[in-house]
């Protein structure tokens, strides 16, 4: 980052979400003590690991903000107007996050020990409390977001074993509070191995995907389509007795043997046929125990020709 040779002008503070609506005196004296500077593309600005003692206002270009390294994809962008630093600038710790140049940038700058000159505008004040509590409410939803992420499988969009395992302890727990049965079903592609071998993984990769676009359209909402591994799901059923479950198992069965072929990114192809064994849960069975009576069906089921409903 190298200091630029300009003056700064009235102009280039109109420029900055900052300050808007900040009194001419007050911007008078800001002028006075903001510096410009440029910085190269891919140049870091800020970086957890070094100390920040300055609030950057942006004016051209673009900046990056990236959470835990800088390889991954950035979590937000940072636009001409905007600032960067307005954390560590008021808390005087390290930056939370890395800042890096997207494109070739102009930046104003401001250094700590002139933060009373920012707190004589009590508008200043209110823009700058603004923005903390937008970037809160950014931070919210990137949790949000990562926790949902978290639950979910990235082939197939299903749910994945950590949900099964956070949703069976609440299912399970309703459904012994009410008196209601709750239900499993273990999914297995059949010959899934030779799918692969003939059609090749990526094939495969889209069959997975169409079991789940496919069975997920025959669940309610209470339950839950799970990718337990590889080319086995489990479907948890609450408040459903045994006798529903084999008939619920019967209709996902049923919906994959009638698909001969399918339309996929890669042309199309031939549609695959699954096993399940169902289970229902029995006084004291936790999750390991239901599953493992599920899949002691499932082995029967494939024992006994594969494309069937056992348990
Ligand atoms: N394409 C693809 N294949 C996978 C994935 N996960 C597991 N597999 C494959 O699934 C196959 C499972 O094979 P097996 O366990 O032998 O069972 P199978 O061939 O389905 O035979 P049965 O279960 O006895 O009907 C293996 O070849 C794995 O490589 C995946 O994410 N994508």
């Amino acid at each position: 980052m190298k200091s630029a040779e300009w003056r700064v002008e009235m102009q280039h503070l109109k420029k900055v979400r900052l300050l808007d609506r900040v009194d001419e005196p007050c911007l008078r004296l800001l002028q006075e003590v903001l510096e410009p500077y440029e910085i190269d593309m891919g140049e870091l600005l800020l970086s957890p690991l070094e100390h920040n003692r300055y609030l950057y206002l942006l004016l051209e270009g673009e900046l990056a903000v990236h959470l835990d390294t800088l390889d991954g994809n950035p979590v937000r962008a940072i636009g001409p107007g905007d600032c960067a630093g307005e954390i560590s600038f008021m808390d005087d710790l390290p930056p939370s996050a890395f800042v890096v140049a997207l494109k070739p940038s102009i930046l104003l700058r401001v250094h700590r020990r002139s933060m009373q000159l920012l707190t004589r505008s009590p508008q200043l004040m209110q823009n700058l409390a603004e923005l903390l509590c937008h970037r809160v409410r950014l931070s919210d939803r990137l949790i949000i977001n990562s926790e949902q992420n978290a639950n979910i499988d990235k082939l197939t969009g299903s749910f994945n074993r950590r949900w099964l395992e956070h949703i069976y302890v609440r299912e399970s727990a309703r459904c012994a509070l009410s008196g209601q049965p709750l239900s499993l079903l273990m999914l297995d592609v059949d010959r899934f191995k030779d799918y692969n071998d003939r059609h090749g993984h990526l094939a495969g990769d889209h069959a997975l995907c169409l079991v789940v676009n496919t069975l997920g359209k025959l669940l309610r909402p209470a339950d839950s389509l799970v990718r337990y591994g590889g080319e086995e799901f489990v479907v948890l059923l609450p408040e459903m007795a045994l006798e529903d479950a084999r008939n619920v198992g019967e209709r996902l069965r049923q919906s994959l043997e009638d698909i001969v072929s399918f339309q996929s990114p890669i042309g199309l192809l031939p549609g695959v046929t699954i096993s399940i064994g169902v289970a229902p849960m029995r006084v004291n069975d936790d999750l390991d125990s239901l599953i493992d009576q599920a899949d002691q069906a499932l082995y029967q089921a494939k024992e006994q020709g594969r494309n069937r409903v056992c348990g």
